[in-house]
């Protein structure tokens, strides 16, 4: 290992370092002149742009660009900013007390995603509010368009979404609770197509990666495309007789599409979970089981990933989530005497306890003697439920 070199500031484009004990100071609204009249199902786009999913001839959406809050409906959001900025209680964020009404909930993705499903799950009678990208869904919430989003992180056969990662860090928001979502994914084509007309098929990533082994055992060319409800528009909008999709059985129904295999993920226990991110935090409570989010940086040196975990295991806080992303703006390290160059990194922990449990609190301080830099990402109520 490198003799340890100590870095004694924020990593670059990082926000402000931040600790649980910090008083949260809420954004200022991006515009408070807001007209208002309320417009549904509004898709959210942060340019416009030419792909398949610029036609809505399906799903009556209406674009605008996230710069523009015109669309924003203020029986939302009050025009008053002293009441702004209330700070969620931990009973919002629960699927139990709130049935979401009256929230708009964005997602990524088009009619008939998962991530729709799961905004639902999160807030059953809530506005799901489709955005194009992920980082449109943040934008979303910074800019007051929508009250929450809901994005994936981490799926039981593929992994972790990292663009979601990066981003947490790059906006401000706060993670105020999480979904588990079980996706059952289905191939499905245009009426009269059947698996052996199939030469390609489309869908997202994380879907392809799902649906891995049965994907090549039928020998099917794979397309990525941006959400499987818009594989699945796509190929009906463009009535494709060569190409399926993988997608949900909502989205074969509301693009018109036949369903010619179901449950063809490669394991039959797959699970998304999402976060569900707000612009201010939910009160901490010790009521149910919570779960904290962090991501932090270390100093270079021997054994210091292994101290940093250390903190938790000392005060029996299990783990549940550990992922490492590369410190972008400051990729590499070089050692004191310049002979050694070493990649440097963020550390995205999840452990199962609340920040308002002394315990938690005590070691995220032992964590702070030596991180470079740490950042509370949210501490919130744990999706305990059977998915
Ligand atoms: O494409 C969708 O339907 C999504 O909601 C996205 C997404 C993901 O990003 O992981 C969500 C759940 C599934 O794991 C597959 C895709």
């Amino acid at each position: 290992m490198a003799s340890s070199r100590i870095i004694s500031h924020s990593p670059p484009n990082l926000h402000r370092q931040s600790s649980p004990f910090d008083t949260v100071k809420p954004l200022p609204p991006q515009n408070l002149n807001l007209p208002p009249k309320r417009h549904r199902n509004l898709r959210i786009h942060t340019s416009l742009r030419s792909s398949s999913h610029s036609n809505n001839d399906l799903n009556d959406t209406v674009e605008l660009r996230t710069n523009s809050v015109s669309a924003v409906s203020n029986d939302v959001v009050s025009k008053d900013p002293i009441s702004l900025p209330r700070p969620l209680s931990s009973n919002q964020s629960s699927t139990a007390v709130s049935d979401g009404s009256r929230l708009r909930v964005a997602y990524q993705g088009v009619r008939g995603a998962y991530s729709e499903s799961a905004a639902q799950k999160a807030y059953p009678n809530c506005e799901a509010v489709p955005c194009e990208q992920f980082d449109t869904a943040f934008e979303a919430v910074e800019r007051w368009l929508v009250d929450r989003a809901v994005l994936p992180i981490e799926n039981s056969l593929g992994g972790s979404i990292h663009r979601n990662y990066d981003l947490l860090l790059r906006h401000r928001l706060h993670i105020v609770g999480e979904v588990k979502y079980a996706v059952h994914h289905c191939l499905m084509a245009n009426p009269g197509v059947k698996l052996e007309n199939l030469k390609r098929v489309l869908s997202h990533p994380q879907a392809l990666a799902q649906c891995e082994n049965t994907l090549t055992g039928w020998g099917l060319v794979r397309e990525a495309v941006d959400d499987t409800a818009g594989a699945a528009k796509h190929v009906a909008l463009n009535n494709l007789q060569d190409a399926g999709a993988v997608a949900s059985s909502a989205a074969a129904e509301i693009y018109g599409l036949n369903i010619l295999a179901q449950d063809i993920q490669d394991d039959s226990d797959n699970i998304t979970r999402f976060l569900v991110l707000a612009r201010e935090p939910i009160l901490p409570g010790i009521d149910r089981p919570f779960k904290t989010s962090i991501v932090f940086s270390l100093e270079e040196g021997p054994g210091i990933l292994f101290k940093a975990l250390a903190v938790f295991a000392l005060r029996q806080i299990n783990l549940s989530k550990i992922e490492s992303r590369p410190l972008r703006k400051q990729p590499l390290r070089t050692s004191d005497d310049n002979s050694n160059r070493y990649f440097d990194y963020l550390f995205y922990v999840d452990f199962e306890a609340s920040m308002a449990d002394q315990n938690a609190q005590n070691a995220l301080r032992h964590l702070k003697e030596f991180a470079t830099f740490l950042r509370v990402l949210g501490s919130y109520p744990m999706d305990i439920s059977m998915t």
